[in-house]
């Protein structure tokens, strides 16, 4: 059987916020890490999205990946593609959102696609082509400062402009005020003038759903989760989806509880003291993990004597989420690179043992976080399920260490209320009277 919509996404967190706004619509969705070496039985399944970790590696890199995501999608019968990236953009001059959308367009042999960032219930909105996060431009949201792709510009006609050799133009509010018929022939118009891509604007759900009106039937799609909620509704009216009751069901959950965190966006780090106010923690320290295991151990004897004390219920987190000025004199002493993989081999580590030891319930924070932890448990397909917040669903996964699915949040820096971390296990159905094994 065939699939509707086949998705490449640049990261692991927005493959899977982008596969939740997907089932939320109806859609059968599954994730895979990476292009799968197996076969699949996507008996059930309407979508497969790929997660590859595309979005800051050389762009050469990007690409290749890409395009063998593309042809095993492509090989599964995908009627469009979609091209998903973070919803502020993030790319530098030399890619990798450009370089990889033309090598897309063009193995696709199709002539235009759209660039539609926004999500807007999460404050990322698009007008006359500039980017907003909340109510600042993009270059003055915070992501100015971001360690791998400072965006320092806001206008998106321009910043991709940098990132490809064709023509870029834009789709107007004004435009899309008048709908989908009008926004069709814009694009066409816009096609007859060479312009291959084409930044939405977007100001809301109503901006989203005329967008997908006018481009269900391009070959590529690009953008951000928001154009994922819209698309379904029109692959209806074309006949290609069926209605479904509940797309996103999983197995009842059992297991312990625990929230690793290595993100330290802003909104983590509200959740991290929200969390603390209420529940133990314990904090890593990459200066200490350079300097012996020790403190690996203590946090894995933290664990263990909170999750075997209790019942489970009561969820344990670690972190070394901290505030910009402590991450800055670890990156001075270790380097920014060293730090980052210290904590994300600790946080990996502990993921992997607690997981054999009964930990059936895992939030993990941050995307490159998120990409350590799950290779390291070895995952390859997630299942979709209930939404904890915008962006962020519950999956499952089998695991040959485990009889039952791991249940696992990952949870993109700034997605997520303050409570966060507590509420997202109440969000999660359990398998009644079953705790730790
Ligand atoms: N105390 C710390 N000092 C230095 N680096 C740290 C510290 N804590 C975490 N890190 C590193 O910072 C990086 C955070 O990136 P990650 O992608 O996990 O989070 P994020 O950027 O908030 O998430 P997203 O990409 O979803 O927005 C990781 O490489 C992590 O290991
Ligand atoms: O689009 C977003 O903002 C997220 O899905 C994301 O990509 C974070 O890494």
């Amino acid at each position: 059987m065939s699939i509707v919509l086949g998705a490449i996404a640049d990261d692991f967190t927005g493959a899977t916020d982008l596969a939740n706004n997907l089932v939320r619509a109806g859609m059968r969705t599954l994730q895979v890490i990476g292009v799968p070496q197996a076969t699949l039985d996507l008996a059930d399944i309407d979508a497969v999205v790929v997660a590859l970790k595309s979005r800051s590696c050389p762009a050469r890199e990007a690409v290749d990946d890409s395009l063998a995501a593309l042809d095993w999608l492509l090989e599964r019968g995908a009627r469009q593609i979609f091209f998903k990236y973070c919803s502020t953009f993030d790319s530098t001059d030399a890619g990798n959102i450009g370089p990889v959308a033309d090598a897309l367009l063009e193995r696709l042999e199709g002539e235009q696609t759209v660039m539609v960032p926004a999500f807007p219930v999460n404050g990322r909105t698009v007008y006359q082509g500039h980017l907003f996060v909340g109510d600042r431009l993009l270059n003055d949201s915070g992501m100015e400062h971001h360690p791998l792709n400072p965006m320092t510009d806001a206008d998106l006609v321009r910043v991709l402009s940098r990132q490809t050799p064709h023509a870029v133009g834009l789709l107007a509010r004004t435009t899309l005020a008048e709908g989908a018929e009008a926004a069709r022939a814009r694009l066409e118009a816009l096609r007859g003038q060479g312009m291959r891509h084409v930044i939405c604007d977007t100001l809301d759900e109503d901006d989203l759903e005329v967008i997908a009106g006018a481009v269900a039937n391009f070959s590529l799609v690009t953008g951000g989760s928001g154009l994922g909620q819209a698309l379904p509704v029109e692959y209806r009216r074309l006949g290609w989806l069926a209605s479904v009751e509940n797309a996103g069901r999983l197995a009842p959950a059992n297991g312990a509880a625990l929230v690793l965190s290595g993100s330290c966006s802003r909104a983590t780090l509200s959740q991290v003291e929200h969390f603390l106010a209420r529940h133990d923690g314990f904090a890593l320290d990459p200066l200490a993990l350079a300097e012996s295991d020790a403190q690996f151990e203590q946090a894995l004897a933290f664990a263990r004597e909170r999750l075997s004390g209790g019942d489970g219920s009561e969820p344990v987190l670690i972190y070394a989420s901290a505030a910009p000025d402590k991450v800055k004199a670890a990156q001075q002493q270790l380097g920014a690179a060293r730090a980052g993989e210290l904590v994300e081999r600790a946080l990996a580590r502990l993921a992997q043992t607690l997981v054999l030891e009964g930990v059936g319930r895992l939030v993990v924070a941050g995307g490159e976080t998120s990409g350590a932890v799950v290779s390291a448990l070895g995952i390859r397909e997630l299942r979709i399920g209930e939404q904890i917040d915008p962006g962020v669903p519950w999956t499952q996964t089998f695991l040959e260490e485990r009889e039952t699915p791991l249940s696992l949040a990952l949870k993109s820096g700034n997605f997520g209320a303050v409570d966060f971390f507590s509420r997202a296990f109440d969000a999660l159905p359990e398998a009644s009277g079953e705790r730790a094994s």
